[in-house]
C-alpha cells in the first residue's frame, strides 16, 4: 500500500522513537501518484532519446541545424518536468528498471541506434500525451505536437543519412536471381558493400516481396542502403531506401510524389540528354551505361568509355558506371573518370564475393581515398 507521513513525521527507522503517524493515500491520490510516475519516467525517456539523436547530429553529421532542432525539442520536453512530477519518482520500487530486451543490448549500426531511439521518443511522447490528459490538457496537446515534430525530424535525419551514404558509396551491387542470393549478398556486405539493388525481372510478386524483405533486413543489419529496381510499390512495402527506375518506367515526378523527398530515386541514362533530364528532374543518382555490352542486359548497345568521360566532367550528382564491368576492366573505367561502379555478374557469379568486393573497392578507393 502507498502511504504518506504527515505532521512532519517520518515513517522510516531513522525516526528513533519519534511517533510516526502514517495515513494511507486515498485511492484517487494513489492513482495520481501513479500517473505522476508515468509522466516522470516518460519525460526522462523522451529527453534521453533526444539527446542520443542530438549527439549524432552534432558529432556524427556536424549538422548544427539538426542538432539545434533536437536541443529545442529536448528543452520543450524539459519544461513539463515539474518538481511535483520529479517528486513522484521511485526508482528502487520500479520493476521496469530490471527489464531489458536482448535487442537493446546490441545495435548493428548507427542507423539501428537512431531508429531505436526515434521509436523510444515517439512512444514516450505518445504515453505523455495520453496520461498527460489526466494531468494537464495543455501538456497532452504539447506532447502531441512534439511527436509530430519528431516524425519530421526523423524523416529529415534518415533522409540525410541516406544521402550521405549514397555519396560515400563507390560500389553498387545489382542482384540477379540466384540460388544463394542471400549468401552472395551477405558476403559482399562483409567485404564492405554499402549499396544494394534488388533486381529480378521474372519472379512472381510473392517471391519478390519475400526476397526484398530479407534483403532489406540484411542491409539494415550491415548499415547498407537498399534499393528496389522498377517497383515503387515494392520499395514502399518493404521500407526500402529508394527505387531505381529506367527511362521507360514511371515518370520521376510521379515516383517522387509516391516515395517522398527522403527516399532515393535512381535513373538509368545512356546519353547526355538523358543525364541532363535526370538532373533537372531531381533524381538522386544515375546509372551511366552500358559501358560494355553485357548478357545481363541483352540488346542494349554499349555507350563505351566516352559517355563515362562525359559524366566525369558534367554530372553533378552521384553516378555509377554500369554494364560489363569486372575486376579485369575496372581500371579502364576508373581511368575514364568513374569514381563509382555498379555490377551484377562480377559479384553475383563470383566464387568469393567478399574478396571481389574488397578488390573492386580497393581499386575505386585508390583514386580519391575519401569521398
Ligand atoms: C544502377 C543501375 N543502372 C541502370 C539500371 C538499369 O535500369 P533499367 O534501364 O530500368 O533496366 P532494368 O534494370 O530494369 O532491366 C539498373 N537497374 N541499375
Ligand atoms: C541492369 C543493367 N543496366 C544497365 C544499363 O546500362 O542501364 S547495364 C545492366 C547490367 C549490368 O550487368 P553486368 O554487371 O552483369 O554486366
Ligand atoms: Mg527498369
Amino acid at each position: 500500500m502507498v502511504t504518506r507521513t504527515y505532521d512532519n513525521s517520518h515513517s522510516d527507522e531513522s525516526t528513533n522513537g519519534v511517533v510516526v503517524m502514517v495515513e494511507p493515500y486515498s485511492q484517487k491520490e494513489q492513482i495520481q501518484q501513479v500517473v505522476y510516475r508515468i509522466l516522470d519516467a516518460n519525460l526522462d525517456r523522451a529527453r534521453e532519446g533526444l539527446r542520443i539523436i542530438e549527439e549524432w547530429c552534432r558529432f556524427g553529421l556536424n549538422n548544427a541545424q539538426l542538432a539545434l532542432e533536437c536541443k529545442r525539442l529536448r528543452q520543450d520536453v524539459a519544461k513539463w518536468h515539474t518538481p511535483e512530477l520529479r517528486a513522484a519518482r521511485d526508482t528502487p520500487g520500479d520493476p521496469g528498471t530490471e527489464l531489458t530486451h536482448p535487442q537493446e543490448e546490441q545495435r548493428a549500426s548507427i542507423k539501428s541506434v537512431l531508429q531505436a531511439n526515434f521509436c523510444r521518443i515517439e512512444e514516450a511522447l505518445r504515453v505523455l500525451e495520453e496520461y498527460g490528459k489526466l494531468y494537464h490538457p495543455t501538456m497532452a496537446k504539447a506532447c502531441k505536437q512534439m511527436r509530430y515534430q519528431v516524425y519530421t525530424l526523423e524523416s529529415s535525419l534518415m533522409g540525410h543519412q541516406r544521402h550521405q551514404l549514397l555519396w560515400r558509396s563507390r560500389l553498387y551491387l545489382v542482384t540477379s536471381p540466384h540460388e544463394t542470393l542471400l549468401n552472395n549478398v551477405e558476403a559482399a556486405l562483409k567485404g564492405g558493400l554499402t549499396l544494394l539493388q534488388y533486381r529480378d525481372k521474372t519472379a512472381d510478386d510473392s517471391l519478390r516481396l519475400e526476397q526484398a524483405r530479407k534483403l532489406q533486413h540484411l542491409c539494415h543489419i550491415y548499415g547498407a542502403l537498399f534499393i528496389v529496381n522498377d517497383r515503387v510499390d515494392l520499395a514502399l512495402a518493404v521500407d526500402a531506401d529508394g527505387v531505381h527506375l529506367g527511362q521507360q518506367d514511371m515518370p520521376i515526378a510521379v515516383a517522387r510524389q509516391l516515395v517522398g523527398s527522403q527516399r532515393l530515386i535512381g535513373l538509368s541514362t545512356t546519353n547526355k540528354e538523358e543525364m541532363q533530364g535526370a538532373i533537372a528532374e531531381g533524381v538522386d543518382y544515375i546509372g551511366v551505361g552500358p559501358v560494355y555490352e553485357t548478357p545481363t542486359k541483352v540488346g542494349k548497345a554499349a555507350t563505351g568509355l566516352e559517355y563515362v568521360s562525359y559524366a566525369a566532367k558534367n554530372c553533378s550528382i552521384p553516378w555509377f558506371a554500369i554494364g560489363g564491368i569486372d575486376a579485369n576492366n575496372i581500371n579502364d573505367v576508373i581511368d575514364a573518370g568513374a569514381e563509382r561502379v555498379a555490377v551484377v555478374r562480377s559479384l553475383m557469379q563470383a566464387e568469393q564475393p567478399t574478396l571481389v568486393t574488397q578488390y573492386l573497392l580497393s581499386q575505386l578507393n585508390r583514386i580519391k581515398p575519401e569521398l
